[in-house]
């Protein structure tokens, strides 16, 4: 006889990092920036942009994908950085760091070309109140896509993907950071969640085909699945550009409502963030103690391998 399956028994996500009150409720700010062909200029936009999100009141700032570049295969090996080396090798990534420690603020960084020896990635680097890099995420699935008539891209031409998710407690809480075409891919999120995340950032440039489709459709279900935070920041549209981005950077609450947004032109979204909330919807819709483990079951590889090497 089959032995009955009891929820209790099911495997529990760890509980949420203990953070306190003072950074449970804060205000985050996504900058929905122009982006120009002009690098110089570019970094020296988003900082001004950083500076007065950061006098609106916000203790986290959120920059677009690709945001001292064109989005283009063609600039991405023109405008890589080499991150790792830093200093003059990243001014991108410099003004981040001297940004977060001079606004006493965390940052994450949107994303960047990088360059790493002989290969490229879609990198974004998120920098403590402190100035010091406390994350690097490189972009896990590249945008390979072709719709016909539509839409193809081909990250693949250029950039090679990063191996590994992106986990980093910061000031605000516990963060998982994915980069755009990431969002798609449910179990990155799911993840994240596991690993006790408060909320999950994606720098993102979504386009006119796919854009209106599934930009806020992805961002409300990666919420309510995982019945967390999701905020959203993309470039401004910018029509005459080779690639047109979609805009309408945006903040999910963990019940999947939109907290703030906006439309496609140049922006500083501000929306106010509660964790309390997390616990709050977790309480009324119990999903992580109604999972049917003997069903199915979200395999963590990573964490897998590291509990094997007795990590
Ligand atoms: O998934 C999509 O539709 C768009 C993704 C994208 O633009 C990107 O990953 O850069």
């Amino acid at each position: 006889m089959a032995t009955a399956y009891k929820p209790e028994e099911a495997r529990r996500p760890p509980a949420l990092p203990f953070l306190p009150a003072a950074v449970s409720k804060f205000k985050i700010a996504l900058c929905q920036l122009s982006v120009t062909a002009d690098k110089v200029r570019n970094i020296a936009h988003a900082r001004k942009a950083i500076e007065e999100a950061a006098g609106k009141g916000a203790k986290l700032v959120v920059l677009p994908e690709i945001w001292n570049s064109p989005y283009s295969n063609e600039s991405f090996p023109v405008y890589a950085e080499d991150i790792d080396a830093g200093g003059d090798a990243s001014p991108s990534t410099l003004m981040l760091s001297e940004a977060a420690y001079r606004l006493g603020i965390t940052i994450v960084g949107g994303s960047i070309p990088e360059r790493c020896g002989d290969q490229l990635y879609n990198t974004s680097c998120v920098f403590g109140a402190d100035g010091k890099l406390k994350a690097k995420h490189r972009k896990i699935h590249l945008f390979d896509i072709d719709i016909p008539g539509k839409i193809t891209f081909q990250e693949s031409k250029t950039l090679a993907a990063g191996t590994t998710p992106t986990i980093v407690d910061t000031d605000v809480g516990r963060i998982g950071i994915g980069i755009c075409y990431d969002i798609r891919f449910q179990e990155l999120a799911m993840i994240y969640a596991a690993r006790g995340a408060h909320l999950l950032c994606y720098p993102g440039a979504f386009n006119m085909t796919t854009g209106p489709l599934h930009w806020e459709l992805l961002q409300r279900a990666r919420a309510v699945d995982n019945q967390i935070y999701v905020a959203t920041c993309s470039p401004a549209r910018d029509a005459g550009a080779g690639y047109t981005a979609w805009g309408h950077s945006t903040l999910v609450s963990p019940y999947g409502e939109l907290i703030a947004t906006t439309e496609h032109e140049e922006a500083i979204v501000v929306g106010e963030i509660d964790y309390s909330l997390i616990d709050q919807i977790r309480m009324g819709l119990p999903l992580q103690k109604q999972r049917r483990g003997d069903l199915y079951q979200l395999v963590d590889v990573e964490r897998l391998s590291s509990e094997e090497k007795g990590h």
